[in-house]
């Protein structure tokens, strides 16, 4: 199995090397014919402004939305869930294309600037009943954005309750920044 990572900006570096510690290959993606040669695809975290006008200068949303579109897997961290994201909220001025496919409402930077960045011990029970493993994953939140809301086709595998000094905006819980999107 191959598995591409979009490679422009960001920590596709780490997305490759967590890949290869489980026995993947993953290999860099940077133009739009190199999605032909993958099934499933990696969006990582990184800024999605910048992510987003790389994305364009190389003509790269039609392929990405594409290749949604076929129903194939793609994984979004942090910037890679804002660029999956249908609609999103917290944008720099003039906004920023999306990949979309994801049905939910995300907001940029929810948490404030880096300097507010936290890590949190999350609850994922599917994480044991479905993979075998540890029933809490160690979330780390990094200048991350929030989902504020998820269409009915969405599984929401974990959620944080945002702590009253961490809401800086008006919603009492937010879901995890990580989304897996699976083919639909
Ligand atoms: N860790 C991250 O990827 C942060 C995302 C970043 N705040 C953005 O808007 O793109």
């Amino acid at each position: 199995m191959v598995v591409g990572v979009l490679a422009l900006q960001g920590s596709f570096n780490e997305h490759i090397a967590a890949l290869k510690r489980l026995g993947v290959k993953g290999v860099e993606i940077r133009k739009p014919d190199q999605l032909q040669n993958v099934s499933s695809l990696i969006i990582p975290g990184g800024e999605s402004t910048t992510m987003a006008r790389l994305a364009e200068y190389h003509n790269l949303f039609p392929a990405l939305r594409e290749f949604v579109k076929m129903g194939k897997p793609v994984w979004g961290t942090c910037a890679g869930l804002i660029f999956l994201a249908n609609k999103a909220v917290g944008q720099k001025l003039g906004g920023q294309e999306l990949v979309g496919g994801l049905d939910c409402t995300v907001h940029r930077n929810f948490f404030g600037s880096q300097i507010q960045s936290f890590e949190a011990e999350l609850s994922v029970p599917a994480l044991a009943s479905q993979e075998g493993g540890p029933e809490t994953f160690r979330g780390v939140f990094i200048r991350a954005p929030a989902v504020l809301d998820v269409g009915p086709d969405v599984d929401v595998l974990a959620d944080y309750p945002v702590p009253s000094n961490k809401v800086l905006y008006s919603s009492s819980t937010v879901e995890i920044q990580e989304v897996c999107l699976m083919p639909f």
